[in-house]
């Protein structure tokens, strides 16, 4: 189906209790939030709180061990993330998801031709390539950019699908100050188009509070907070959770 013929969609996710196990091994349990259509949100916890495989379930590439996972209402759990592509879910990589020796055109032409997004993207494309260093650079092997472009090259792979819900996976991890506002004006550019809702994970808490007006705190696979960033970052158990981490990544 061809995103000029798919339903229209309206973008809300509904996590409903959601565990993954690995054998004995419970990432994470009973996890439930709604993401509301246009909605930005971000997930933060300790390293190892379950944060990237939450993504991994939700995007198809691990299935549920229990729960549901609704797209605009209907059942998406372990659905393969091509299906969930072409339904307006998509997710970017902590590194970045590129075919390395193809270039900067080439790894767009292939992810337009697997969404099955019309060649007119190319016009909605030409704006962000341009205001992200990546339009003098279409010629260039991906594995070629600078760290930070590679990063970017991501973001807007996932862009190439139209998203009515994007998931992002420490998409400022390992970039500059210079390159991080970027990632913020990807963000606005991406809501701004069509509303897109976003779950960003991150550990750049300047960047959590600056875009999320809402956040959830994952810790050991448990949430363990979600609210307003300002409330939520304010609270003893958080902080404990964090060890101190919350204030030593913002004097960095
Ligand atoms: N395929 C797997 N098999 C077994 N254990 C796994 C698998 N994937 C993840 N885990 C375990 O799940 C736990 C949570 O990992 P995850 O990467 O989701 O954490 P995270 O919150 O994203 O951490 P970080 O902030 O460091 O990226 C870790 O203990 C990890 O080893």
């Amino acid at each position: 189906m061809s995103a000029d013929n798919a339903p229209e969609r309206s973008g809300s996710l509904d996590v409903r209790s959601i565990t993954k196990s690995f054998g004995g091994l419970h990432v994470f349990s009973d996890v439930s939030f709604r993401l509301a259509p246009g909605e930005l949100m971000g997930v933060i916890g300790p390293n190892g709180a379950g944060k990237t495989t939450l993504i991994n379930v939700i995007s198809g590439k691990l299935p549920p061990s229990a729960g549901s996972i609704l797209l605009d209402g209907r059942e998406i759990g372990g659905m393969p993330f091509h299906t969930l592509s072409r339904l307006g879910l998509v997710r970017s990589f902590q590194q970045t998801n590129t075919f390395k020796s193809a270039t900067v055109r080439e790894n767009l032409a292939r992810a337009i031709r697997f969404s099955g997004s019309p060649p007119s993207i190319w016009d909605k494309l030409d704006g962000m390539l341009r205001q992200f260093d990546l339009a003098p650079r279409l010629d260039i092997p991906s594995d070629k950019l600078p760290y930070g472009l590679q990063k970017m090259l991501g973001l807007v792979l996932a862009y190439t699908t139209s998203p009515r819900v994007l998931l992002l996976d420490e998409p400022a991890a390992g970039l500059e100050r210079r390159e991080r506002q970027q990632v913020d004006a990807f963000v606005q550019a991406v809501q701004a188009d069509h509303g897109c809702a976003v779950l960003i994970v991150e550990h750049d808490m300047d960047l959590i509070k600056r875009l999320c007006p809402r956040i959830l705190v994952l810790d050991a696979g448990r949430i363990l907070a979600e609210g307003p960033p300002a409330e939520v970052l304010a609270r003893p158990d958080v902080i404990a959770a964090y060890m101190g981490i919350v204030e030593d990544e913002e004097a960095a």
